[in-house]
């Protein structure tokens, strides 16, 4: 059996996930191998259709690869049953999804705790607040999702996946309906919970100051990888994309959308 290496929180091996049969079959990964290890942030780029959600989907257990392997915290998860499966990602994975789910009839409190409730594992007040706190929803614990912006909704999703301190978080374009502020803010949480508290974070996205906050940033292109980067920013980022062919058509550079501070840092 493949155990992998201890230091990795996820590893994929020639990952393999073809939709549709015979005339329709679509290849949207073709032999994937990468580690995402422990206490890493990683940022997922590629062009439209290039297979990243799939990526993310076989990654987290959400779905099973056409052939390959994908060892999730120490599991291969094609040798798991639904339950087992579902345990291993209600206990140690956290989702942030483009729909965000919310139950429009709870409250934003109600829906962050909700999983954990189900769980069985409660969690304390302080810790709800502190969660609230640092998606800068603290104000708005009583209010119902249509009660709250899209950005506001978005920051909801994020601190339900924040508030059980899943060993491995996938999300999926978190920041996409942010502020540039909160985008910040969201992304350095993201960041400081990789550097601080261990945690394996991989992210979906198309922005790439959004991915330069990342440890690493993997490119693929046509369900391959088409390489690395390694303490990114977002001008290498774009650089590497457009030769990707993801931001054709004659169109410049899109223009970072998140500001920096002087020395390139992110504030
Ligand atoms: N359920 C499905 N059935 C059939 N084909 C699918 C399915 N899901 C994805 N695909 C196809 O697999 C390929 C990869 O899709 P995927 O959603 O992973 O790409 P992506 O890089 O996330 O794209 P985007 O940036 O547009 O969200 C695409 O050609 C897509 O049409």
């Amino acid at each position: 059996m493949n155990t992998g290496d201890a230091m990795d929180a996820v590893g994929l091996t020639n990952v393999r996930k073809v939709y549709g049969k015979r005339d329709n079959e679509v290849v949207a990964l073709d032999g994937v191998t990468t580690q995402f290890r422990r206490g890493t942030f990683t940022a997922i780029m590629g062009p439209s259709g290039s297979g990243k959600s799939t990526l993310m989907q076989c990654a987290a257990g959400l779905d099973q690869p056409t052939s390959g392997s994908v060892l999730l915290e120490g599991h291969e998860i094609s040798e798991l049953d639904e339950t087992e499966l579902t345990k291993l990602r209600r206990d140690r994975i956290g989702f942030v999804f483009q729909s965000f789910n919310l139950l429009p009839v709870l409250t934003v409190r109600q829906n962050v705790t909700l999983p954990l409730r189900l769980a069985g594992r409660p969690p304390s007040r302080s810790r709800v607040s502190t969660v609230l706190d640092q998606v800068g929803l603290a104000q708005r614990s009583n209010h119902r999702p249509s009660e709250l912006s899209g950005g506001q909704q978005q920051r909801v999703a994020i601190a339900r996946a924040l508030i059980s301190e899943p060993a491995v978080l996938f999300a999926d374009e978190p920041t996409g309906a942010l502020d540039t502020r909160t985008a910040q803010d969201i992304l350095s949480l993201l960041r400081h919970s990789a550097q601080t508290a261990h945690q394996t974070i991989v992210m979906v996205t198309h922005d790439p100051v959004a991915a330069s906050y990342a440890d690493r940033v993997l490119f693929l292109a046509d369900g391959r990888l088409a390489g690395a980067l390694h303490a990114p920013t977002a001008e290498s980022v774009a650089e590497r994309m457009t030769h990707l062919g993801a931001f054709a058509d004659d169109r410049a550079l899109p223009l970072p959308r998140l500001e920096k501070t002087r020395g390139g840092q992110h504030r």
